[in-house]
Order: C-alpha cells, then sequence, then structure tokens
C-alpha cells in the first residue's frame, strides 16, 4: 500500500514592535527581567513546512544572504525541539523548510523568531499533532525569549524573559511607519551596552507598562505616541548613532513618534491614521536616511496556516530609500 505524503503547509508570521520595554538588572543567566508590550504589526514572514527526503532550510528575500541555513537557523531548531518533544528523530526529522522573508534581519522585529514560531505551527499541523498554543508557546521559550508572543500575536504584556505572554485585548487599529536600517545589529551587544551606560550613568528609564496599556485601550495614537518607551532606544543609538537623524526624520515628515523598535536598529514611527502613514513614509524614503520604508498596522494575529499548498503572497507595500 502508497503511503499518503501530507501536503506541505504554509505559516504566515508577523513581526513585532515593543511599543514598552523596561529592562531590569542583568540575571546570573546571562538574561534580564523583562516588562514588555509587543505589538504584531502586518510586515510579515511566511515558512513552508514539508516532508522531504532532503532535509535543511532554504532563505529567500529580505536578508537572506544573512540567514544561516544550518543548525543555528531557528526555524530548524523549532524542528529538532518539536521533534524531541514528540518523540521524533531530531536528528532526521525528514523536513524541509522554506523561508521567504520580509522582516529584516538582526532588526529588532523578531523575524528570526517569527520563523520558528512558524516553523512550530507550521509543523503541528503537517504532522497532525494535537497540541495546544499553550503546550508550543512553552516550547517556544526554550528557542528564544521572543519566540512565544510570535505564536499568539495580537498585543500583548511580556514578563520574565518576555517569554511569559499574557494577551491584552486591543480593539483599535494602529498605523506605522518602520525604517530598515542598512546592516542589523546584535541582541547581546545591545543588552551589554545598555549594561555599560548604566554603570557609567544613569540613562532615563522607561515608566510604568499600565500608562500604556491605557493609552492602548483608548485608541488614540496621539494620546498612545506620548506613552511609548524603550529602554533598550539609548544603547542602540549609542551603538548607531545615525538613529538620531532617523528617529527626527520620522517626526519632522509628520509622525506623532518614533521609537527604536526592541533592539534595534528598525526605527518604528506610530502616525495618525493610514493615509498619514503613507505620507510619512514617502518623505523618509526621500530623506536618505534608511535604506528602505514600509508601511505596517498592528495589531495582527500571530503564527497561523495560510495553505497547505503554495499560496499566493500579497506584496507588501515598499518605498525604497
Ligand atoms: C530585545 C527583544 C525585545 O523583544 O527583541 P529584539 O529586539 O532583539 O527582536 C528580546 O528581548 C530579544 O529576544 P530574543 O532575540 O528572542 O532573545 P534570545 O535569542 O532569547 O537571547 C539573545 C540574547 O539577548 C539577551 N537577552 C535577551 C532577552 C532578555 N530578556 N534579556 C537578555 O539579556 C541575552 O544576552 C541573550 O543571550
Ligand atoms: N530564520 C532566521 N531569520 C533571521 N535571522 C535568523 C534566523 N535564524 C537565525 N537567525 C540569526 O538570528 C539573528 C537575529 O535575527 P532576528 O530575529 O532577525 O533579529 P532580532 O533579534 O534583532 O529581532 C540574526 O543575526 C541571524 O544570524
Amino acid at each position: 500500500m502508497l503511503a499518503v505524503v501530507p501536503p506541505p503547509v504554509t505559516v504566515r508570521v508577523p513581526a513585532k514592535v515593543n511599543l514598552h520595554l523596561a529592562v531590569g538588572d542583568p540575571r546570573a543567566d546571562g538574561y534580564h527581567d523583562l516588562v514588555t508590550i509587543f505589538q504584531a504589526l502586518s510586515l510579515t514572514d511566511e515558512v513552508t513546512v514539508a516532508i522531504a527526503d532532503d532535509p535543511g532550510v532554504e532563505v529567500h528575500g529580505e536578508g537572506a544572504d544573512s540567514v544561516p541555513t544550518g543548525p543555528s537557523n531557528l526555524a530548524w531548531r523549532a524542528v529538532r525541539a518539536l521533534a524531541q518533544h514528540v518523540g521524533r528523530d531530531p536528528d532526521d526529522p525528514k523536513v524541509r523548510v522554506v523561508i521567504r522573508k520580509s522582516i529584516p534581519v538582526a532588526g529588532g522585529m523578531a523575524g528570526g523568531s517569527a520563523d520558528a514560531a512558524a516553523t512550530l505551527v507550521g509543523l503541528a499541523s503537517l504532522w497532525r499533532l494535537e497540541i495546544s498554543r499553550d503546550e508550543l508557546a512553552g516550547l517556544a521559550g526554550k528557542i528564544g525569549a521572543d519566540v512565544p508572543f510570535a505564536i499568539y500575536g495580537g498585543t500583548a504584556l511580556g514578563t520574565d524573559r518576555g517569554d511569559r505572554i499574557v494577551p491584552v485585548l486591543s480593539r483599535h487599529t494602529f498605523h506605522w511607519v518602520l525604517a530598515f536600517d542598512r546592516r542589523g545589529l546584535s541582541t547581546p551587544e545591545v543588552f551589554d551596552e545598555l549594561d555599560r551606560l548604566r554603570a557609567d550613568g544613569d540613562p532615563p528609564r522607561v515608566g510604568e507598562a499600565e500608562a500604556v496599556l491605557e493609552g492602548l485601550a483608548s485608541g488614540d495614537p496621539r494620546q498612545l505616541a506620548l506613552l511609548l518607551g524603550n529602554d533598550l532606544q539609548a544603547a542602540a543609538v549609542s551603538l548607531r548613532p545615525n538613529l538620531r537623524r532617523t528617529l527626527r526624520a520620522g517626526v519632522n515628515a509628520g509622525a506623532l513618534a518614533g521609537m527604536v523598535s526592541g533592539s534595534g536598529p528598525t526605527c518604528a514611527f506610530l502616525c495618525t491614521d493610514g493615509d498619514s502613514a503613507v505620507r510619512v513614509a514617502a518623505e523618509l524614503a526621500g530623506a536618505g536616511v534608511c535604506r528602505t520604508v514600509r508601511v505596517a498596522q498592528g495589531p495582527v494575529h500571530g503564527a497561523r496556516v495560510i495553505g497547505t499548498e503554495e499560496a499566493p503572497r500579497p506584496t507588501p507595500p515598499e518605498v525604497h530609500a
């Protein structure tokens, strides 16, 4: 009898921005305690998982040249982790992963984490596993601190290493412009730089997350804009001083506020509405302060199966600087 091979599964997964990122002192395990509010944005990667005799990872699209395709690829780490979890052979999982990237690599938007989350969700479908999102998120946290959020998406409060997720109800849509820098920044280097800045002085710290949650609930981007904050911004700007110019250019172009996304170097600008975001994006692209500009909105849902065959993909709007 012929065995039926299940068709490939494609998952779409969002980038994130941290609306609020409070960083505590370094811990003994090398991590920092965080209090963060994530929002998933309509800038997405797509990951297809398929049963294959030639296992491995292929990466296409935005920044593909700088993404490892060996065992350190976060998507491949997800394959191994889930295989182990469900009693399959992690050294011979017979799976091929194809990643189509739109999220900038090492951009502070959790693109690699998103690919790992998408791989977990895709494999759960491909292998027909009875596994809950919460169980997948538990596994996700072992791959990286940002991976669990990409499973849930939406807007969420993250604590501990950022991997303990509590969804936040957010009925309003916010409009963003994203400025990609020419090169990525290493997350551990940015955390180290913050520790160094704090040892030398007292860079300002963000306020309480509660105020940001209230701003979100109001649905008023003007109110939310006043409350955005990121403790890692000073460290990212210290390592990449040109980000000061980018942040200024976005606000001069009409954004309500600009901030570094997570560990950077992507800058995220909150705008009044969709039309304003398109205008800000065009002006920012013309200012020549960054490599690429995109518009996005949030919140959007987390990693989700969009097809069990090759699915057509909409191209997100892009403005080249
Ligand atoms: C800063 C944030 C904010 O959401 O994201 P990015 O902006 O990089 O996307 C995250 O905390 C990044 O999460 P993620 O990129 O998954 O981190 P991991 O791979 O788990 O850790 C990479 C390294 O970052 C540092 N790290 C990460 C998370 C954390 N709470 N404290 C840390 O000090 C540690 O040096 C760790 O070894
Ligand atoms: N699937 C992947 N996509 C992007 N980067 C990956 C992936 N797998 C491993 N990496 C590595 O992880 C690093 C951080 O990637 P990424 O998640 O894009 O950035 P950030 O942590 O700033 O959000 C990259 O420098 C890259 O070497």
